[in-house]
């Protein structure tokens, strides 16, 4: 047999399953708040065009409206300015679409800090214990934060002080961004950033260094528990939008069957 045929029998027998890292999108999805004076995206909306009814007798569609970055959603280089003359969520490569994962499992730290900063030394860890970080794959970083995604105030997670969710250093961002081979780093939370990086050196480190390094973020994954640390393969979907910054997508993963 193929090896394609191979993978279909594989899925058929549920020796490799599929999981769905991705958030329902719906008008509640919670979105980023960011502070006066800047501007903010907005949530889903559907605008019904036709039910079956005189506008469309046998037919129901919606117009959407939509972020590019509301739900889960993928972030190309271009989003930050440090990416400005790097790839546009059209151009980001087909081949890399489909990528190995390993996952990172702070659900514990978060839970007990919502400001916990993941840091070299914590990755540095994991290796000793997993091995290298994937080669033109993925670091999926647990926070356990996808518990919250049903309920934007529990998962933004705001005070008077701003957003208090988990996040990465700024100096593991860098070193992550420019001395790893990773394709990019996918979060539970509202944005690959820290709550807290508007105050960080350079502020939103992650996305200053890695979409800086033409890596790519993804954001409010779910499910990231059932995945093993090492030997996931994901799959992500965003819309190829000529221009675009990101895209909502669709994130499956295959991992091996029970
Ligand atoms: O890329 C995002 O969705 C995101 O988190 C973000 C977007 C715009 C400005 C700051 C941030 S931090
Ligand atoms: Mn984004």
């Amino acid at each position: 047999m193929s090896v394609l045929q191979d993978l279909l029998e594989a899925l058929r027998s549920r020796r490799v399953e599929v999981v769905d890292l991705t958030a329902p999108l719906h008008p509640g999805t919670p979105i980023l708040q960011l502070p006066e004076p800047f501007a903010n995206t907005i949530p889903l909306r559907l605008e019904e065009i036709s039910r079956y009814d005189d506008r469309g007798p046998a037919w129901y569609w919606n117009d959407i409206h939509t972020g590019e970055h509301t739900g889960t959603h993928f972030d190309a280089p271009v989003h930050w300015v440090t990416g400005r003359d790097g790839e546009d969520i059209s151009q980001v490569p087909a081949e890399r679409l489909v990528a190995p994962a390993v996952v990172l499992d702070f659900a514990a730290e978060s839970a007990k800090d919502p400001d916990f900063l993941l840091e070299i030394s914590h990755v540095r860890a994991w290796e000793a214990e997993h091995g290298p970080l994937p080669d033109g794959g993925w670091l999926l970083y647990r926070t356990g934060w996808d518990a919250r995604s049903e309920d934007a105030a529990q998962f933004l997670n705001a005070d008077e002080n701003g957003p208090h969710t988990p996040g990465i250093s700024a100096e593991c961002a860098r070193w992550l961004a420019e001395e790893t081979p990773i394709l990019g780093v996918g979060v539970e939370t509202v944005g690959t950033d820290a709550g807290g990086a508007h105050s960080f050196d350079p502020p939103f480190p992650c996305h200053s260094f890695l979409l800086g390094a033409g890596k790519y973020g993804l954001t409010q994954l779910q499910n990231l528990a059932r995945l093993p640390a090492t030997g996931a393969v994901v799959i992500t979907g965003p819309l190829p939008i000529v221009g675009g910054s990101g895209s909502p997508a669709r994130v499956l993963a295959l991992v091996e069957g029970e």
